[in-house]
C-alpha cells in the first residue's frame, strides 16, 4: 500500500464525542487581509493555523506586512499584525488557495511595481479571468488570465462590471482591497447567479466591522467607498464547514457528536448543515450556552448536537449558496436510503479539483451510481465496496472519503494530509472522535 493511503476506519460502534474545530479558513484569511491594510496594529485571536491560512500570511508579509504569533494554543493562533507599506518584488505562492489566489491580488495592485503570483499545478486551472480583468480595468496592469501571472500597480479603482458566478470570490476578493483604493470601487455583476452569497455577506460585514462604508443594498451591485481600515482585535469564529464531516459521522455511524462555540448568528455558509443534515434524518439541536473570549466578553455561541442513527434518507437541495458542504453531502448521498439530487453548483467544477466529476468517478469507483448533471450530481442509493478514494489534492474529497468509509470496509484515501488545507489535524481529530475522546 503506497504510504498515502490512509485506511478509513470503519465505525464499529455509534459515535458519542465532543469536537472542537479549530478556526474558519474564510474569516482567518479575510481577518488577516484586512489587519494588514489597517491604520495601524491589530490582533486577529484564534486564526486557523492550516496551508491555506500560512500561505496568506507568508503573501502578505512579501508584500510588507508584520505578522508575530503573541499566542498559540489547540485554538488557534493570536496573530498580532502590523500593517506596512505593500511593496512591489514579491514572488507569492498561492498554492492552491482560493482566498489567497483571489483575495491577495488586488492588494498587491495597491503597490508601486511588479508582484508576481504563481500556486499548485491545479490552481493553474481554477478561473481567474473575471478578477483580472477588473484589476485591469481599475488601472493596474496584468500579463496573464490565470497563474501564473504578474502584476503592475497601483491601480486608482473605480466602476467594473465582472461575470462572478464562477466564484464569489472574485467579488470579495476586490472589495476586501477596495477601501485603500483611490476612488474605491463599484462592482457590477452581470451574468447567472453569484454563488456563494453567505460568504459575500461575510466580506460585507467584516469590512463594516473595520469601519468601511459598503453599500449592498442593490441586488448584484456592491459600493466599497474609499477610506481607511480600522485596527481592532477580533476573534475568528470556528470552521463549520469543517463541522461536516464530523456531523455526518454520527449520521453514519449513529449515536451523538456535539460542536462547542457554534456561533447563533454568523454569515459562514456552513451554519446550512443544521438545516441540510436535518432534512436527511438527523436531529439537530442547538443550545445556547456563550462562549467567553480571551477578553472577557462573552459571545452569543451555543454547542451544536447532531444525533443520527445510522439510517437517513437523501436529499434533493440547491446548494448554491453552501457549494463548500457538497463534498460531504455527496459522501452521505452515497450511503442514504432514497435518492439525492444536489443543484446549483456547476461552479465547484473550478474548485480544488471538478469537484463534479470527481465525486462522480470515486463514488462509482466504490460501487455507487452517482451522475454528473449540468449543474450537480445525481446519486442514487447502491451498496458500496473498499477501494482507493482518490482526493485531488482537494480537502474535502479527502474527507468525504472518510465518511464512506466509516460504513465500507476496505475504503482507502490517497493523500489524507491534503486535508492539512484547512485541517491539519484531521486523521487525530477523526479517530479522537470515533474512540469518544473529548478534547
Ligand atoms: O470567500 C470564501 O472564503 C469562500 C468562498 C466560496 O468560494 P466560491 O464562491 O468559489 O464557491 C467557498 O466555496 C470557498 O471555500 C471559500
Ligand atoms: C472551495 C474551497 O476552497 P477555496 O478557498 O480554495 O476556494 C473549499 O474549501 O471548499
Amino acid at each position: 500500500m503506497p504510504a498515502q493511503h490512509w485506511p478509513a476506519p470503519v465505525a464499529a460502534a455509534p459515535v458519542a464525542a465532543t469536537v472542537a474545530l479549530p478556526g474558519s479558513k474564510s474569516v482567518t484569511n479575510r481577518a488577516l487581509l484586512l489587519a494588514a491594510l489597517a491604520d495601524g496594529p491589530g490582533l486577529v485571536r484564534q486564526a486557523l493555523r492550516s496551508r491555506d491560512a500560512d500561505l496568506m500570511v507568508a503573501a502578505l508579509q512579501a508584500l510588507g506586512a508584520g505578522f508575530e504569533a503573541v499566542r498559540e494554543s489547540a485554538a488557534g493562533v493570536d496573530w498580532r499584525v502590523t500593517p506596512g507599506p505593500i511593496v512591489a518584488g514579491a514572488q507569492i505562492d498561492v498554492g492552491l488557495a482560493g482566498t489567497v489566489m483571489r483575495f491577495v491580488p488586488p492588494v498587491a495592485a495597491l503597490a508601486d511595481g511588479q508582484v508576481r503570483f504563481d500556486g499548485d499545478a491545479h490552481a493553474r486551472k481554477r478561473p481567474m479571468g473575471p478578477i483580472l480583468d477588473a484589476l485591469r480595468a481599475l488601472g493596474a496592469t496584468v500579463d496573464n488570465d490565470a497563474l501564473p501571472f504578474t502584476i503592475r500597480g497601483p491601480l486608482s479603482g473605480g466602476e467594473v462590471t465582472i461575470d462572478a458566478s464562477g466564484s464569489s470570490q472574485f467579488v470579495s476578493g476586490l472589495m476586501l482591497a477596495a477601501a485603500r483604493f483611490e476612488k474605491g470601487v463599484t462592482i457590477r455583476h452581470d451574468g447567472p447567479p453569484v454563488p456563494s452569497q453567505p460568504h459575500i455577506l461575510m466580506t460585507v460585514q467584516m469590512l463594516r466591522d473595520a469601519g468601511v462604508h459598503v453599500d449592498d443594498g442593490e441586488p448584484d451591485v456592491w459600493r466599497v467607498a474609499p477610506g481607511p481600515i480600522a485596527a481592532r482585535e477580533t476573534t475568528v469564529e470556528p470552521d463549520l464547514s469543517n463541522a461536516a464531516p464530523f456531523l455526518a459521522a454520527a449520521m453514519v455511524a449513529g449515536g451523538s457528536v456535539s460542536i462547542p462555540g457554534w456561533p447563533l448568528s454568523t454569515t459562514q455558509p456552513g451554519d446550512a448543515l443544521r438545516r441540510l443534515l436535518a432534512e436527511m434524518g438527523a436531529t439537530v439541536e442547538l443550545t445556547p450556552t456563550g462562549t467567553l473570549t480571551p477578553t472577557g466578553t462573552l459571545t452569543p455561541t451555543g454547542t451544536l448536537t447532531l444525533t443520527g442513527t445510522g439510517a437517513f434518507n437523501g436529499i434533493d437541495a440547491d446548494l448554491r449558496d453552501e457549494s463548500e458542504l457538497a463534498p460531504t453531502i455527496a459522501a452521505l448521498a452515497a450511503l442514504a436510503a432514497t435518492p439525492s439530487r444536489l443543484r446549483g453548483i456547476a461552479h465547484i467544477r473550478g474548485h480544488e479539483t471538478n469537484r463534479l466529476e470527481a465525486l462522480v468517478t470515486e463514488i462509482n469507483r466504490l460501487g455507487g451510481d452517482a451522475e454528473e448533471t449540468e449543474d450537480g450530481l445525481i446519486v442514487r442509493p447502491r451498496a458500496l465496496h473498499g477501494g482507493v478514494f482518490h482526493s485531488y489534492a482537494d480537502h474535502r474529497m479527502a474527507t468525504a472519503g472518510a465518511v464512506i468509509g466509516l460504513a465500507v470496509a476496505g475504503v482507502e484515501v490517497e493523500n489524507i494530509a491534503t486535508t492539512g488545507k484547512t485541517l491539519p489535524e484531521f486523521t487525530r481529530m477523526w479517530g479522537e472522535m470515533l474512540r469518544g475522546e473529548v478534547r
